[in-house]
């Protein structure tokens, strides 16, 4: 197995063939080597407020790989039953980038068995995201597309910085096609008219245009991002929490639920569709579309 070489991509090592064994274990391979970091997920929790900051930590653009996935799950969990914890904050410690969204490596010429768990790290993740008793709140001061834009839309409120950046689920424009349950969020976050159209054309949208869908709750510049969601987490924190919980959980009990029958389906469904030879082809020309934008 040909080691991964400094001075070029991962996505471009692996897609040209240099660093894929059999077994798909590139990505945790390459993964020990170049993203080395002690932890994906960083969590900052003030005992005073009551507040967790969950911040992203995959550089360079926060893919969620299996590792970032497993992370994120086991660090929801333990705020879920940390009785002081009221808030949680996600956010991310990479600059310019909220989350890329799934890492693409765990998608293209994956083995099935890694494809089932990753996938269901993803689900994992999503459902203590999305049935999370906390308030959650995402500070998204960067580009948010597909599995970023889930997460986003999976907590209570969205703070985006303006600019350049972008969120939408793109899945389309990657020849895949997003989730049941990536749609079922969507459809409460804007309704069917404008996700409809968004997961059509695989939309990305700047932060206004967001704004304008209610795909995003506010629109702030960048060095506001923290001390607008720190602003809002405020008239948040004075709802009685008993009240404010029965309320979100009865909102979105039937996606969860919708899931939740299905997790082990649902799982085998991607392994099968994600290993069809025209998605693994439209990756490959996704993935090369990415690196001719450098080159
Ligand atoms: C009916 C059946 C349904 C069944 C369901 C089946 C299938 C659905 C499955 C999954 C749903 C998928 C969800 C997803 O999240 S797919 C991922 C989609 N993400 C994207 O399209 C984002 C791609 N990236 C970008 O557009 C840009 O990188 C950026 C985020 C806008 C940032 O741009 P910037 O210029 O700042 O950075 P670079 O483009 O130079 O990227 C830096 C570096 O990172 C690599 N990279 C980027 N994104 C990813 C990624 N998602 N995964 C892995 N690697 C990524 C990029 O290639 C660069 O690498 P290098 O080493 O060359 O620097």
């Amino acid at each position: 197995m040909a080691a991964p070489m400094r001075g070029m991509s991962v996505l471009r090592q692996a897609f040209q063939g240099l660093v894929r064994p059999a077994g798909g274990q590139v990505c945790r391979q390459v993964q020990h080597r170049c993203y080395s970091t002690p932890g994906h997920v960083q969590v900052d929790m003030n005992s005073e407020t009551g507040v967790a900051t969950v911040r992203l930590n995959r550089p360079p653009v926060n893919s969620l790989n299996l590792d970032v996935l497993t992370e994120l799950s086991i660090a929801l969990e333990k705020l879920e039953t940390d009785k002081s914890c009221k808030a949680m904050v996600l956010a991310s410690a990479a600059p310019g980038i909220f989350s890329a969204g799934l890492d693409i490596l765990e998608m293209y010429q994956s083995t099935p068995e890694r494809c089932v768990a990753f996938w269901r790290a993803l689900q994992d993740a999503w459902l203590n995201l999305y049935g999370s008793r906390l308030i959650t709140m995402a500070a998204i001061e960067g580009h948010s597309p597909a599995g970023g834009c889930l997460l986003a839309m999976s907590c209570d409120y969205r703070v985006m910085a303006e600019g350049k950046f972008q969120i939408g689920l793109n899945e389309t424009k990657l020849g895949i096609v997003a989730p049941f349950w990536f749609t079922d969020v969507m459809l409460n976050t804007i309704g069917h008219r404008e996700t409809e159209k968004a997961l059509q054309l695989g939309a990305l949208y700047s932060a206004q245009q967001a704004l304008s869908i209610g795909l995003v709750d506010k629109v702030v510049p960048l060095a506001e991002v923290m001390p607008t969601v720190e602003g809002e987490l405020k008239n948040w924190l004075q709802i009685p929490a008993a009240a404010r919980v029965i309320t979100k959980t009865s909102m979105r009990k039937a996606v969860l639920d919708r899931l939740r029958s299905q997790k082990e389906k649902d799982a085998q469904f991607f392994a099968d569709f994600i290993n069809r030879d025209s998605v693994q082809k439209s990756l490959g020309m996704y993935i090369a579309s990415l690196q001719k934008k450098k080159n």
